[in-house]
């Protein structure tokens, strides 16, 4: 069976390495060839997107992909365009060599960029200074030219990768280009849509450079972008105890409004029942601001044993505290062995006393919340998020939902889903709350842990998204609510 790689498919560095290899060992294509199709490919897309730019900036680096920019400036000058090329050394080798052989046969003109240069007017950028090769930071010529095309007010196209962007990783060690669109070759590459990739890349165009289809057989994608997706309709004799009934767990004295966001996104996610085990003292608030919700008093296990008895799953944490109370309640859920949703101050207490689950469960962790669960620093977690990510659901048993940019969702057999939708307006308190009453009610819909976890994740983001069109400055978690309820019925938001 031949597999060919379609834009959800995601590839590690190593792996496009190993593509561009086999293409070039096994498939006889010459690498010149390649950049050639690389180069037009990326010409194609310049034209399409910017279709009257006729001066083009094109800025080279010193490997293949500087290559890929003597080829398109070449291009670019048969075509009658005016191009302004700046190379940052004059050592090319192997063919990024013949590349520029062929850019000073049509006539192209290479300058060398140095510190003190200004840029010249020209309607589009192109960055071929660091592709898949980046191996440190861009060192002071080239982090000076980055910061004047980002500040030029003129378009960039990044080719394959923004320069200074890890395109294993998703991490910038130093200064980066902010592109406006992106055109990667051969393989989507993962760290174009995590961690500080959403920032960097603009659109992400993906071409195949004409490959056939035997050059990805038998390379499994290292991990796969989340696509559109909502629940089947419902049975029309559905009964409220088909649904679900979650108990969301947590809301110490003073903070009702994390477990309330909690227990109305489920009922919005389409749980049939909702109860909230939380403290006395948060009654009153939440039968009156949402009275679907069933509210329970709670001053320890005992009072929350015969709630776990009737509950299907179990959301766990959300303003849950790490105290003794919290604690006693933590322990006491954990051990009834049902399905459920770890957040907050519930991964707080498990990064305190470690276990491996047994029963069906989601952590749903940032990225300091990882960083105590793995023991490490947060630049650990985000200087390798699929590693990260991996690593918690091995060690915890679990799958795991790691949030932030490009969030991440990883089983313990290695799969790795990541999440194309979301926008900063997110980064609000009590989207975390409500991304765990999501996944609750999925799993008590009859989602398996990831089904639960990829539908949730991506559900939020894209109701993110919807209500962020409102602006990102000022989103609430609780304008969610209503186009996560729409976007999962399948209607637009
Ligand atoms: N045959 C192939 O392998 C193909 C490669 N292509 C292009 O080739 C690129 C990969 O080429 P390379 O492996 O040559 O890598 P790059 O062109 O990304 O860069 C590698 C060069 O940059 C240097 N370098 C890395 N980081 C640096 C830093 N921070 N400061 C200064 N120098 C730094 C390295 O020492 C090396 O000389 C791809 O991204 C793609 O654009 C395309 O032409 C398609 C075909
Ligand atoms: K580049």
């Amino acid at each position: 069976m031949t597999s060919r790689p379609h834009s959800h498919d995601l590839y590690a560095v190593d792996q496009v390495r190993a593509l561009d290899r086999r293409a070039i060992e096994v498939l006889g294509i010459p690498g010149i060839e390649l950049m050639q199709r690389a180069a037009a490919a990326a010409f194609a897309c310049l034209r399409r997107r910017w279709p009257s730019a006729r001066r083009i900036g094109v800025y080279c680096g010193p490997g293949n992909n500087g290559g890929d920019g003597f080829l398109l400036a070449a291009m670019a000058l048969d075509a009658g365009c005016q191009v302004d090329l700046y190379a940052l050394s004059n050592e090319a080798r192997g063919d990024a060599a013949s590349a520029r052989q062929r850019f000073e046969q049509a006539g192209g003109e290479l300058r060398l960029w140095c510190g003190s240069m200004a840029l010249s007017d020209v309607d589009v950028h192109v960055d071929a200074l660091y592709g898949t090769g980046l191996t440190r930071p861009p060192e002071e010529q080239a982090a000076h030219l980055i910061t004047q095309l980002n500040a030029s007010g003129k378009p960039v196209l990044a080719l394959d990768v923004p320069s200074g962007l890890n395109a294993d990783t998703g991490q910038c060690p130093g200064m980066a280009i902010d592109a406006a669109a992106t055109i990667t070759f051969i393989a989507a590459k993962r760290g174009l849509y995590t961690g500080r990739a959403p920032g960097q890349v603009g659109d992400v165009e993906l071409d195949l450079l004409d490959l056939p289809e035997t050059l990805w057989e038998g390379m499994s994608p290292d991990s796969t972008l989340l696509e559109v997706q909502t629940l089947p309709p419902r049975s029309r004799h559905a009964h409220k105890g088909d649904n679900g009934h979650v108990l969301a767990i947590g809301g110490d004295s003073g903070t009702a409004g994390a477990i309330r966001l909690c227990g109305e996104a489920a009922l919005r996610a389409g749980a049939g029942l909702v109860s909230v085990a939380t403290r006395e003292s948060n009654l009153v608030a939440l039968n009156s601001a949402r009275p679907e919700l069933m509210a329970h008093a709670v001053d320890g296990p005992q009072a929350l044993e015969p709630l776990l008895d009737r509950a299907d799953v179990l959301a766990v944490g959300p303003g849950l505290g790490q105290a003794a109370w919290g604690h006693a309640l933590w322990l006491t859920a954990l051990e009834a062995g049902k399905p459920l949703v770890l957040d907050a101050d519930g991964l707080n207490l498990l990064a305190r006393e470690p276990r491996l689950f047994s029963q069906a469960a989601v952590l749903t962790p940032h990225p300091g919340e990882a960083a105590r669960l793995l023991q490490c620093a947060i630049p650990d977690i985000e200087a390798d998020r699929f590693a990260a990510a991996r690593a918690l659901a091995v060690r915890y048993h679990a799958i795991v939902v790691l949030k932030g940019a490009g969030s991440l969702v990883a089983d313990p057999d290695g799969r790795l889903a990541v999440c194309p939708w979301g926008n900063p307006g997110m980064a609000a308190g009590g989207m975390g709350d409500l991304l765990t009453g999501v996944i609750a009610a999925l799993l008590g819909q009859g989602c398996t842990p990831w089904q639960a976890a990829c539908l949730g994740v991506g559900l939020h983001a894209r109701a993110g998204d919807a209500a962020a069109a409102s602006g990102e400055r000022g989103l609430m978690a609780s304008d969610l609510l209503l186009p996560l309820r729409r976007l999962l019925n399948g209607l637009d938001a």
